[in-house]
């Protein structure tokens, strides 16, 4: 099989074709409930194929949150293997919200379970949290490259506890950055050169109010989670992310979930986000 283009570029043209939307894949065991489903594989199983069925042909994005699998053992893995492989054939960028991090030799493990095309769970991105320090990371950044897939790295993220990390001031660093700007910092050079989109992005939060302290044009993905059920709307967008806007996908999952499991019903709130999210991305 030939090398993929870049996540970067593909994820450009889904955007463009599509809209940024991305929806998220969150079997909560509340949600499966609503679903009259059981909390079990079969539940779990079903959930995710009526999610990808019903978006994987129009979303540029499905985002699964692996913790939802993983908390059913290798049989929800399992689950997991299959909803990536469906949402991909159907034309969806998947990014597998995993959040993994730790000290270089056993990132590259990690990298490899998820960003080596050959691997089971081979997603087009994969969320990392740099907080063993960003050089930690470079194993997925290379395999990444390699296999034409990308990262979002946690940055400054949706929730309210985030900050007490995240903006911390680094003593030694010159420009007195805290470290959610370190971390835009070095994707920007990541990306330095990237056309028309780089493919190592940034999570930040859409709950995180004016951001126009921070450098966003990092000249790769925004993915932005909170809209829906963490308060944010898509009218916060342009505020929270002025001309960087363009470059974001901001990310609903349980304000879409909630009202499955009728796969029209599902589909027309996706649609009712991504016709909000248009309206205020081109207001900028
Ligand atoms: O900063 C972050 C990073 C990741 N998430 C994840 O996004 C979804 C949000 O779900 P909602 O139901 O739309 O609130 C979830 O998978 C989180 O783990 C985030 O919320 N914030």
């Amino acid at each position: 099989m030939s090398p993929l283009e870049p996540f970067g570029a593909r994820l450009r043209r889904a955007m463009d074709d599509r809209g940024p939307l991305s929806v998220g894949i969150d079997p909560h065991a509340s949600l499966l409930a609503e679903w009259g489903l059981n909390d079990d594989v079969a539940g779990l199983e079903r959930f995710s194929r009526t999610v990808v069925e019903a978006m994987a042909d129009r979303v540029a994005v499905l985002k699964p949150q692996s913790a939802f699998f993983e908390r059913f053992g290798s049989r929800g893995v399992a689950v997991l293997e299959k909803a990536v492989e469906e949402a991909r054939a159907a034309g969806a960028l998947v990014v597998m919200d995993a959040k993994r991090g730790d000290i270089g030799s056993t990132m590259a493990a990690y990298a490899e379970s998820f960003l080596h095309k050959d691997a089971p769970l081979f997603s087009d991105a994969l969320t990392v949290s740099p907080y063993l320090g960003y050089g930690s990371l470079k194993p997925a950044v290379e395999l990444a490259r390699e296999n034409g897939a990308g990262l979002f790295v946690l940055a400054l993220t949706s929730n309210p506890e985030g900050g007490e990390v995240q903006h911390a001031v680094r003593t030694e660093d010159p420009g007195g950055r805290n470290v959610g700007a370190t971390m835009l910092a070095h994707l920007a050079a990541e990306n330095a050169g990237a056309q028309p989109l780089g493919s190592f992005g940034a999570v930040v939060g859409a709950t995180l109010g004016d951001l126009s302290s921070y450098d966003l044009a990092i000249n790769g993905p925004l993915l932005a989670p909170g809209i829906g059920a963490q308060g944010a709307t898509a009218a916060d967008l342009p505020r929270v992310f002025g001309a960087a806007v363009r470059n974001v996908v901001p990310n609903v999952s349980r304000g879409v979930l909630r009202h499955g499991p009728d796969a029209g019903a599902l589909r027309a709130a996706a649609d009712r986000f991504a016709e909000e999210i248009r309206a205020a991305v081109t207001s900028v």
